[in-house]
C-alpha cells in the first residue's frame, strides 16, 4: 500500500502531535473539545498510556481512532484505507463543519505516515496482539486493521458460526423439483419475456443448506420467496409428524410489525392445504424480543448455555444487524436449526458497529456460482440459469455465494416506475442517469429546488404534500392533524369507548402518509433545525396548539429501548387529548395528554403512555434516514443540506428513495449536493469475508 503515498510524502516529518505521548494526547484533546472524538476515545488512549508508558504515539493514535471508528459503523480502524485518504475514511471533520477552514486535520496529522510504519509502531505495544498472538493484549491487529479485542473475536465467531453452517447439506426431500414447481406454478415474465425464476431458486437453495442469504430491492418478492420456502421445509416435516418449530424476527419494532402484516397476508394466501397453513406462523419479533432482553445489560437470557428453541429462524431487515447482535445471535441458535437472512444488501448498514448483509452478500450481484451449484439448481428449477447478470465462480473459493441469491425483478417498482428507475440509478452511482429520471418527474417523483433557507416553498411541501395525482394525494403533515381535530370524537363520548382507540389508530395511520427525511441532525437542514421550524409552521397555520414541550399532535420517536414500557428504539407515537373517567360521579370530566403508540406485535393493538414518563423521545416531524430503516411512507420527502459531508453517500440516498411507497420528493437546499453524493460510495471495513473465506477486502474506496 506505501507505493500509492507519493515519495516526498514517505520522507516528510512526522506531525509535531506525532512527537511523543503526551502531544498526540493534547491532539485528542482538542479533537475532542472540538466535538470530533468522543470523550471515550481519547480516555481509552489515555488508559492505555497508563498501561503501556513506552507505548508509541502512532499506536495511541490507532486505539483512539479505532474507537472514533466504531462510533462510525466501522467495527475496526483500516489502517491502509485510512492513510489512503484520512479526512473521508475517519469522517472528520463532522457533519456541519467546513473541512476548508479546518486545522488538525488527521490527514495533516498522518502526512508522511505509511502503513508499515504504523503496524511497526503498533507492534512495539504488548497491548497490541498481532494477527490475535498474546490472549491478553486489548487490541488486535489483524493484517492491516486494527481491532479492539471485543469486535475482533465476534467478528471470528460469526465467521466460525456461518462457516460451520456453510458445510451442513441438510437431508432434502427426494421430490424437491416438484414440490417446488408447485409452489411456483408460474415462471415470471417481464415485458413479455419470460426471467430466471429467482424466487424458485432462492427457496431450493435456502433448503439446501443450514444458512441462507436472499437478497432484493423493495418489492422484489422477499417476504413471498420466505413464506412459500417455509411451506417447502415445513411440508416435509408435518407429513415425517414432526413440525419444524419456526420462528420469524426483525431487528425493529417497527419493521416486525409491517413484516407480521405482509406476511400474515402471504400466509392466507398461500396456496396449501389448511394443516402446512396453519403450521406456518406468521407473527414476527424483534431480535431483543426472541432473544430475551436483560435491563440494563448487553447480554441476553439466550445463549450458549441456553439455546434458543427453534429450528428454522427468518430473519428480515438484516442489513440492520450489526456485528455484536449477530454475534449473540449465532452463539444462541442451536447447531442444528436453519438461518435465513433477508434484505437489501444496498441499503444503509446499521447504525452500530457492523454491515453484516452487505459484507456477506458481496458477490450477490454476479451470482459467481460453482459447476455443481449451476447444475444442482438448473436440475430442480426445471430450466437452464441463462441470467446475462450471472458469473462464473468456484464453489470452493466462494462457499457464502452458493447459498446466496439476489431477487432481480421488482414487483412493487416495475419498468414504468419513477421511484424504481431512480433508486436503480443511484444504486449504480450514476448521477447522470439519476438527475434525467428526476428531470422526467413523472407522476411519481418530483423535486423542489430551494432558494435559500427562508424559501416557503418547503413550508408548503412539509405542511400540504403535492397536488393531487389522479385519485389519491401525496400528503404533507397538514393531513394527520386534520384528520386528528375533524374526526374527534365527540366530547361527551365516554372515556372507555372504541371510538376513541379508532380516533387513535386513524390518526397513527395518517402520520404514515407522509415522512420528511433528512441526511444529518445538526444545521437548517438537519432534524435539529427542520423539526421546530415544521412544529413553528403548523402552529402557525392552527393545526398546532403549541410548538414548544408537550403538545396535541407532536409526533415523538422514542431513541431508546424502554422495556418497562414495552416500547422500543424507532417506534413512533403521537400526544393526543383524551378524556379521564371524572374522580367522582357527576364531576366535569378531564382530559389528559397521552402519547399512543402502536402496540408494533402485529395485534393492532395500543399503548397509550403519559408524556412525563417517556424520558427518551424526540420530535419527528423530521426523522434521519438511518432511523427511517425498515419503515415505508406514502410520500417520502428527502431533504439534502447544502454542504457535502461524509455521511452523504449513494446508500443513504437509495434508502431515502425506497422508503417511498408511492410518491418521492427530493428537496435541493443547493443544487449539485445530490449528484455529488450518488457518485460516493461508503465501504465499511471488516474482515469477515476475509475470515470466512480467505479473500482479502476489495481495496479502499475513494472519495
Ligand atoms: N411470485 C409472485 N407471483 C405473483 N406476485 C408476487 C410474487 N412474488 C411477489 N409478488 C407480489 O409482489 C409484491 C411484492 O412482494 P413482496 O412483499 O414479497 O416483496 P418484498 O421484497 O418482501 O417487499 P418489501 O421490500 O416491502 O419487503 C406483493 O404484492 C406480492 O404479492
Amino acid at each position: 500500500m506505501s507505493e500509492q503515498l507519493p515519495l516526498e510524502l514517505e520522507s516528510a516529518a512526522p506531525s509535531a502531535a506525532l512527537r511523543d505521548a503526551e502531544s498526540l494526547l493534547a491532539l485528542l484533546d482538542a479533537w475532542v473539545e472540538r466535538g470530533w472524538l468522543r470523550a471515550l476515545d481519547r480516555a481509552l488512549a489515555g488508559f492505555f498510556r497508563e498501561l503501556d508508558e513506552s507505548c508509541p504515539p502512532l499506536a495511541l493514535l490507532a486505539c483512539a481512532l479505532a474507537s472514533h471508528q466504531l462510533g462510525h459503523g466501522h467495527v475496526c480502524l483500516d489502517l491502509a484505507a485510512t492513510l489512503v485518504s484520512p479526512d473521508f475514511a475517519l469522517s472528520l471533520p463532522p457533519e456541519g463543519e467546513d473541512a476548508a477552514r479546518a486545522s488538525l486535520l488527521p490527514s495533516e496529522i498522518l502526512a508522511g505516515v505509511v502503513p508499515s510504519q504504523w503496524r511497526t509502531a503498533l507492534a512495539a505495544s504488548r497491548l497490541v496482539a498481532v494477527d490475535g498472538l498474546g490472549e491478553a493484549a486489548p487490541l488486535v491487529l489483524a493484517g492491516e486493521r486494527l481491532y479492539l479485542r471485543r469486535y475482533w473475536s465476534h467478528e471470528r465467531a460469526v465467521a466460525a458460526a456461518i462457516g460451520a453452517r456453510l458445510r451442513d447439506a441438510p437431508a432434502l426431500p427426494a421430490d424437491l423439483a416438484v414440490r417446488l414447481a408447485r409452489l411456483f406454478p408460474e415462471p415470471p415474465v417481464v415485458d413479455g419475456e419470460r426471467r430466471t425464476d429467482w424466487q424458485k431458486l432462492a427457496c431450493a437453495l435456502a433448503a439446501r443448506g443450514s444458512f441462507s442469504l436472499i437478497t432484493g430491492g423493495p418489492g422484489t418478492g422477499k417476504t413471498t420467496t420466505v413464506v412459500r420456502l417455509l411451506a417447502l421445509l415445513q411440508g416435509p416435516a408435518l407429513e415425517a409428524g414432526q413440525a419444524l418449530r419456526i420462528r420469524l424476527a426483525a431487528p425493529t419494532g417497527k419493521a416486525a410489525a409491517r413484516l407480521t402484516e405482509s406476511i400474515g397476508a402471504q400466509v392466507a394466501s398461500l396456496a396449501v392445504d389448511d394443516a402446512l397453513r396453519k403450521a406456518i406462523p406468521s407473527e414476527v419479533t424483534t431480535l431483543h424480543r426472541l432473544l430475551g432482553s436483560l435491563p440494563d445489560s448487553r447480554h441476553f437470557r439466550h445463549h450458549a448455555g441456553n439455546l434458543l428453541p427453534l429450528d428454522v429462524l427468518v430473519i428480515d431487515e438484516a442489513s440492520m444487524i450489526d456485528l455484536e447482535m449477530m454475534a449473540c445471535l449465532l452463539d444462541a441458535l442451536p447447531r442444528h436449526a436453519r438461518l435465513i437472512l433477508l434484505g437489501d444488501k444496498d441499503q444503509l448498514a446499521s447504525v452500530e458497529a457492523g454491515a453484516l448483509l452487505g459484507d456477506l452478500c458481496r458477490d450477490a450481484e454476479g451470482g459467481f456460482y460453482g459447476a455443481e451449484t449451476r447444475a444442482w439448481l438448473e436440475a430442480v428449477g426445471g430450466e437452464p440459469l441463462a441470467d446475462p447478470a450471472l458469473r462464473e465462480g468456484d464453489g470452493e473459493r466462494r462457499p457464502l455465494a452458493q447459498r446466496t441469491v439476489m431477487l432481480r425483478h421488482s414487483r412493487r417498482f416495475g419498468g414504468g416506475s419513477g421511484i424504481g428507475r431512480l433508486a436503480r440509478a443511484v444504486n449504480c452511482r450514476d448521477a447522470a442517469q439519476a438527475r434525467s429520471i428526476l428531470a422526467e418527474s413523472g407522476r411519481d417523483l418530483h423535486v423542489l429546488r430551494l432558494r435559500g433557507e427562508a424559501d416557503r416553498a418547503f413550508e408548503r411541501l412539509a405542511l400540504d404534500g403535492l397536488p393531487a395525482r389522479g385519485e389519491s394525494r401525496p400528503q404533507g403533515y397538514a393531513h394527520y392533524l386534520k384528520l386528528l381535530r375533524e374526526s374527534r370524537p365527540a366530547a361527551d363520548c365516554p372515556p372507555d369507548h372504541e371510538d376513541w382507540k379508532n380516533w387513535a389508530a386513524a390518526v397513527l395511520e395518517a402520520f404514515d402518509e407522509f415522512q420528511l427525511l433528512c441526511a444529518v441532525r445538526k444545521g437548517p437542514w438537519g432534524v435539529e433545525g427542520l423539526n421546530p421550524r415544521i412544529a413553528a409552521a403548523l402552529h402557525r397555520r392552527s393545526l398546532l396548539d403549541g410548538d414548544q414541550g408537550w403538545y396535541e399532535g407532536r409526533p415523538v420517536l422514542m431513541t431508546r429501548n424502554d422495556y418497562s414500557l414495552g416500547l422500543m428504539n424507532g417506534d413512533i407515537g403521537i400526544a393526543l387529548r383524551l378524556p379521564e373517567p371524572p374522580e367522582q360521579p357527576g364531576a366535569k370530566p378531564q382530559t389528559v395528554l397521552r402519547v399512543v403508540f402502536p402496540r408494533n406485535d402485529g395485534s393492532g393493538g395500543l399503548r397509550w403512555v403519559l408524556p412525563s414518563r417517556l424520558s427518551a423521545v424526540e420530535t419527528v416531524f423530521a426523522m434521519t434516514v438511518h432511523k427511517s430503516q425498515g419503515s415505508e411512507f406514502a410520500h417520502t420527502a428527502l431533504i439534502l443540506p447544502d454542504t457535502l459531508n461524509p455521511v452523504l453517500t449513494k446508500e443513504l440516498i437509495y434508502t431515502g428513495i425506497t422508503r417511498a411507497r408511492h410518491w418521492f420528493s427530493l428537496v435541493e437546499s443547493r443544487p449539485g449536493v445530490f449528484d455529488e453524493a450518488v457518485r460516493r460510495q461508503v465501504e465499511r471495513r471488516s474482515g469477515l469475508v476475509e475470515a470466512l473465506e480467505g479473500r482479502p477486502s476489495p481495496p479502499a474506496p475513494l472519495p
